[in-house]
């Protein structure tokens, strides 16, 4: 029988732990399904939703067109939305983040352009969906934790757009990990166009329909701690709750 050796054993290999997976969708159409996703429109729809949590709307229903949103509206619930920047008819609301402050109900039902729909889609790919902005990007980071995750960006028409994607390429270099290509795009994006609300298409537009304010208000980085989540999503309607309450 063998004498068991005294000699020390060789060290194990070290540990390593496996990278975390970090991948940007700048359209909707392009994203995939994941665990984990955050959608952001920063020029609006997300930043309304965290200044809507934030003012102290309890709900946000999200709806894909204005139709269902008429469909919603009832008692204690205040339409919200846009078309080419403007209110639609017979909403009490537009889509101007510092307009949901104070709360004109407990639920607020918005219907935009691409934020809206860019939810819904991330809800039919994903468990857990997060709604980011800059407004909210240090929580964002929080929630996201270690886990992989997808960086949805509404972008516009089914077209990139630059803030979003700077705004991907914010959280994407703070996030680490095992960037995909697109990732890798979005950060150069990030650290290259610091000016992207009011350079690109969105912001320009904001601009021209005077609605300058917004801007301002959507800039804002890390000062609201409210990180929206979807809790429920079905026929076009997704329904939203924090995950964290304000600070
Ligand atoms: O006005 C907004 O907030 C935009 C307008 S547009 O769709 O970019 O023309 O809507 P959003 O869905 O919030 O991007």
């Amino acid at each position: 029988m063998p004498l068991a050796s005294t000699a020390p054993r060789p060290a194990a290999p070290p540990h390593r732990a496996r990278l975390r997976a970090v991948d940007v969708a700048f359209t909707p159409a392009g994203a995939r399904r994941a665990d984990v996703t955050v959608v952001i429109d920063v020029l609006r729809a997300t930043t309304t939703i965290v200044r809507a949590f934030e003012a102290g709307y309890r709900r946000v229903l999200c709806a894909a067109t204005l139709d269902a949103a008429y469909a919603l509206d009832a008692p204690g619930r205040v339409l919200a939305g846009e078309r080419r920047c403007v209110r639609p008819p017979g909403f009490a609301l537009g889509n101007s983040p510092g307009d949901t402050d104070p709360p004109l109900g407990d639920v607020l039902v918005l219907a935009t352009t691409n934020g809206t729909p860019a939810i819904l889609r991330a809800a039919a790919l994903s468990t857990v969906v997060l709604i980011g902005c800059l407004r909210n990007l240090e929580a964002t980071l929080d929630a996201i934790g270690d886990r992989d995750v997808q960086l949805l960006c509404a972008g516009t028409d089914g077209r990139p757009s630059l803030e979003d994607t700077y705004v991907a390429g914010r959280l994407a270099q703070r996030l680490g990990g095992q960037a995909s290509d697109a990732a890798l795009l979005a950060q150069a994006v990030a650290g290259e166009r610091p000016d992207a609300l009011a350079a690109g298409a969105g912001g320009r537009a904001l601009i021209a329909a005077g609605l300058a304010r917004d801007l301002a208000v959507c800039g804002q980085e890390s000062v609201d701690a409210t990180v929206p989540t979807v809790r429920a999503a079905a026929a076009g309607v997704a329904t939203l709750e924090p995950l964290k309450g304000p600070r």
